[in-house]
């Protein structure tokens, strides 16, 4: 996941969108970019590491123009510590082009090829995005000869974009003098929404955002989630145009948003993610009653931030105190968007620390929202163990996590999943905790439908194994996991889910010429 901006205003915007990314920092805290326009010209910032440190204030002065686009960086492709993997991207033909993308691409080893032999583009980073921004670009070049871009070339554009394209992909991009193009993909997987600010004279401001919570933020007013496979143009005038671009198109969200991703505050494809996350803690709590023995419970503990809601419910429905034992630094963000183990697993001691006078001699029912790698639920049970805690239940509002996921979240080794190959005892035994409960799936994906019963399927793949873009094969996971193992002998196959070696691909397009 990564939180992206765009907007078409009537006044400077280079303060909205800080202001914006500033309230999607939990999507992304890698690395941070804006690119604005006056019509003609790009005004680009991005670096490694959080908005307020990324932007000053002369590069904000530098941030010139009445539209733009943003991104929060969380990589899932290329390298975390490259600087020129921060997004926005640009090309400058046709027309100039930056673009920003939350999601993750699956053929992007094979986009790489055909850009290289047929279109003859050339890409200079591992980053998916540059893919994803040259491959519109080259539509947009096609759809366009002859013509002045307008939205309907470019929603004519995106129809060949869409079906070039397999993965997640919710997408901000401004094409120099025009306007501002967002799409969504055929799956909604991650997610887009609309904002707009009326200023008299029947003139509008546009925004699209990941999250509402930004849209709200900025005093913008939330008009609706981008469909899944649906465009949007908005020029530079301020006229908005929208377009079905995938006919067919299904939402399969993304349940990781509603489990952790997004801010509670938030409002996504209709659902509030503060009461998912409070049904998910309805519905553990029968887990919990079901399993244990909940006379030998003397306090429900949820690990700060993200587990409170559902925790609370816990508590409410076991009639069991709940009490905040771990106090939280606020100056350490999430630990699980960091990249590498050696500074998650630091930065969990440095965020969490178990206050003595909670645990003595407490049997503590301990609730995270979900356990990936085991490094938070680990750490924590030694902590509330050694602040004198005389039993350890560790409850998760999530089911295990067993699956690769392949759609934006950086999980893609089947190694690093503490629930992957080992049996429920073997989970228990690793975190060190008396007991552990999980969270069932067929629940989590009730917890969401409970709230909006339209949410029929999901894109729930990291639960249960199910890719919802149909074509992920073993072959391609035992790539992304060696690419992730060994980036350097790997790197231009990672990415990549066809069966095409390079030779092949090379021959089939030389053939067409
Ligand atoms: O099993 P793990 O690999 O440790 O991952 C799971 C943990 O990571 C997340 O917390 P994080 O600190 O990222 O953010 P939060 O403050 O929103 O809970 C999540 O809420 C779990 O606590
Ligand atoms: N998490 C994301 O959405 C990442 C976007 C893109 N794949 C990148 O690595 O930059
Ligand atoms: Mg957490």
């Amino acid at each position: 996941m990564c939180g992206i901006v765009g907007f078409v205003a009537n006044e400077p915007v280079n303060q909205l969108i800080y202001d914006a990314l500033l309230l999607l920092q939990h999507r992304g805290q890698d690395a941070a970019g804006i690119a604005t326009t006056n019509g003609r010209s790009f005004y680009m910032h991005k670096a490694n590491g959080l908005v307020r440190d990324v932007f000053r204030t002369r590069n904000m002065r530098s941030l010139i123009g009445k539209a733009g686009i943003g991104q929060v960086r969380y990589p899932t492709a290329g390298s975390a510590s490259s600087e020129e993997e921060a997004q926005p991207f640009y090309v400058n033909a046709p027309f100039g082009i930056v673009l920003a993308h939350n999601g993750n691409l699956t053929n992007a080893g094979v986009l790489r090829e055909e850009m290289f032999y047929r279109d003859r583009r050339h890409i200079n980073t591992s980053s998916d995005t540059e893919v994803l921004l040259n491959v519109l670009a080259d539509e947009i070049q096609h759809s366009t000869e002859g013509i002045a871009l307008d939205a309907n070339s470019a929603f004519t554009a995106l129809e060949k974009v869409y079906s070039r394209l397999q993965g997640s992909f919710a997408v901000v991009s401004m094409i120099a003098g025009y306007g501002l193009l967002a799409f969504r993909d055929a799956n909604g997987i991650r997610p887009l929404c609309i904002g707009r600010m009326d200023i008299g004279q029947g003139k509008t401001q546009w925004m699209v955002s990941s999250e509402s919570v930004a849209i709200e933020g900025i005093g913008y007013e939330f008009v609706r989630d981008v469909a899944p496979g649906e465009a949007i143009f908005v020029d530079l005038d301020g006229n908005f145009a929208s377009r079905q671009i995938v006919a067919d198109a299904e939402l399969n969200p993304c349940i990781f948003e509603y489990v952790y991703l997004a801010r509670p505050d938030s409002f996504m494809d209709g659902v509030s993610v503060f009461d998912v996350r409070m049904r998910m803690g309805d519905y553990l709590a029968k887990k919990i009653s079901r399993e244990t023995d909940i006379n030998d419970i003397d306090v429900v503990m949820p690990i700060p931030d993200s587990s409170r809601p559902a925790a609370m419910q816990v508590a409410k429905h076991l009639g069991i105190e709940y009490r905040e034992g771990f106090f939280k630094n606020r100056y350490i963000g999430r630990t699980f968007i960091m990249p590498g183990q050696a500074v998650r697993k630091k930065s969990v001691r440095q965020k969490l620390n178990a206050m003595r006078v909670e645990f003595h001699n407490k049997s503590v029912l301990i609730v995270d929202d979900s356990i990936v790698r085991g490094t938070t639920s680990y750490e924590i049970v030694q902590m509330a163990r050694m602040a004198g805690a005389r039993k350890v239940i560790f409850a998760s509002a999530a089911p295990p996590v067993c699956f690769p996921n392949v759609y934006g979240i950086d999980m893609p080794t089947r190694s690093e999943l503490v629930a992957y190959g080992r049996t429920h005892d073997e989970i228990n035994e690793m975190i060190g905790s008396d007991q552990l409960i999980y969270q069932d799936v067929e629940d989590l994906k009730q917890a969401v439908r409970d709230i909006n019963p339209i949410m029929t399927n999901f894109e729930a793949s990291c639960f249960d194994g199910f890719y919802v873009t149909g074509n992920i094969t073993t072959s391609y996971l035992d790539a992304l996991e060696a690419s992730r193992i060994n980036p350097e002998a790997t790197s231009d196959r990672a990415g990549d889910n066809s069966d095409f070696s390079r030779s092949q691909l090379h021959l089939q397009l030389t053939q067409q010429e």
